[in-house]
């Protein structure tokens, strides 16, 4: 058999391993980036990651290096998953070895403190590439689910249309299949707003509350996060489909999420700094709430959800109080979307439409439009 086509994946965490295997199983030539060159060592001789992927066995032939340079040499397409936070620190030590006209996809779901960019913008604001060679990758994709093989969709995302099918073409496999849009704004804001949405389910959880209270959070965070991330550009049906509600529902269900576990914790009563301490892994929704409510109140959009995690965090709010204040944040009673709302709903709905028919009409082996 021929080899694949050559491709690194940085930061060897829980998606990043995921990452790896699924471009492996995809019949790419992979090399995993981790800092450490023990779980280097333990990735590529015994086929394992036990701290982040426990009992999953890695597939044969993916290799892993804790050396930057060997994983980047002739890497056509890099794919990073490190902590939100710590990406700026992590592409200048990348930038030397990357090879020329590489692709570069965020697998990330954060922005960063202090910039509010998002990963895209900061992987453009670094790396001397073209902006058509930046990609986003993002949908309901809990890591140990997809590590066991369960069938998982996602979306890739790019300004570049050709580059998005090219991406989506490497990252699929017979358990995971990728979707494309051009949305890349839309794709990434579901991802990040997703996070504050499931660390509020994961507060109500906690305090005891059922199913309806639930819904009634992941509904009217459906809308928060639609009005932000058109106020910002997106387009409404990105959060729509599986960058935004797909993602919502899974993280909102699943006690495999580390935005809903310390959500839990919280509800439970635990104060920011215990359950800081007991997060093994990245829980980017912490980081995120800051910089996505300045945002928001510099288009002037309302977040009530996220505006009662930030109280919950700071201690200012009690975990129980936050559903309530879902009826009570207007005196009038308001309409359950925004006039604006209303109109691009109705714009998406058409759209969404319209592209499946396109899709009947125009189906080849091409990636398909999420
Ligand atoms: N785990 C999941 O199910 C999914 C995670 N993501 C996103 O992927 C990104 C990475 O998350 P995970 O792999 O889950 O996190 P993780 O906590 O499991 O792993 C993070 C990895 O980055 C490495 N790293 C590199 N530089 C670092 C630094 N300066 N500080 C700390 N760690 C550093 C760590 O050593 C570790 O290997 C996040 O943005 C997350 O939202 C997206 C989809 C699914
Ligand atoms: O992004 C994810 C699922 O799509 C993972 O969610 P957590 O970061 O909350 O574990």
């Amino acid at each position: 058999m021929l080899p694949g086509k050559r491709v690194a994946v940085l930061g060897a965490g829980s998606w990043g391993t995921t990452f790896a295997k699924i471009l492996t199983d995809g019949g790419a030539d992979v090399v995993l980036w981790a800092r450490r060159p023990e779980l280097a060592r333990e990735i590529t001789e015994a086929r394992r990651n036990s701290d982040y992927l426990p009992g999953i066995n890695l597939p044969v032939g993916l290799r892993a290096t804790s050396r930057l340079d060997l994983a980047l040499a002739g890497a056509e397409q890099v794919f990073v998953s490190v902590p939100s936070q710590s990406l700026r620190e992590n592409l200048i030590l990348a930038e030397p070895f990357l090879a020329p006209g590489a692709i570069v996809v965020s697998l990330m779901k954060g922005v960063e403190r202090g910039s509010g960019l998002r990963m895209s913008q900061i992987i453009a604001e670094l790396l001397p590439i073209d902006p058509d060679l930046i990609a986003a990758i993002s949908g309901p994709n809990l890591a140990l689910e997809i590590a066991k093989e369960q069938p998982t969709a996602a979306v890739v995302s790019s300004n570049s249309l050709e580059t998005a099918q090219a991406v989506a073409m490497l990252a699929r496999n017979r358990y995971f299949r990728s979707y494309v849009n051009t949305d890349v704004i839309g794709t990434e804001f579901g991802g990040v707003l997703k996070n504050l949405i499931a660390v509020a389910i994961g507060i109500v959880d906690g305090v005891g509350y059922g199913e309806n209270t639930k819904a009634s959070i992941i509904t009217r965070g459906l809308v928060e996060m639609t009005d932000f991330a058109v106020a910002y550009g997106a387009h409404p049906e990105t959060l729509a489909g599986l960058a935004g509600l797909g993602d919502l529902i899974a993280t909102c269900q699943s006690p495999l999420s580390r935005n809903n576990t310390a959500g839990r914790l919280l509800g439970q009563g635990y104060g920011i700094a215990d359950v800081v301490k007991q997060m093994q892994q990245t829980t980017e929704g912490l980081a995120s709430v800051g910089p996505i409510l300045d945002l928001a109140r510099a288009k002037g959009v309302d977040m009530p959800i996220v505006e009662q995690v930030r109280q919950v965090l700071a201690g200012t709010l009690k975990p129980r109080d936050l559903a309530p204040h879902l009826t009570t944040d207007s005196a009038e009673p308001q309409g359950e979307r925004t006039n604006d709302g209303q109109a691009h709903g109705s714009a998406a709905l058409w759209g969404s439409f319209k592209r499946t028919f396109d899709q009947l009409r125009h189906s080849g082996g091409r990636p398909r439009g999420d």
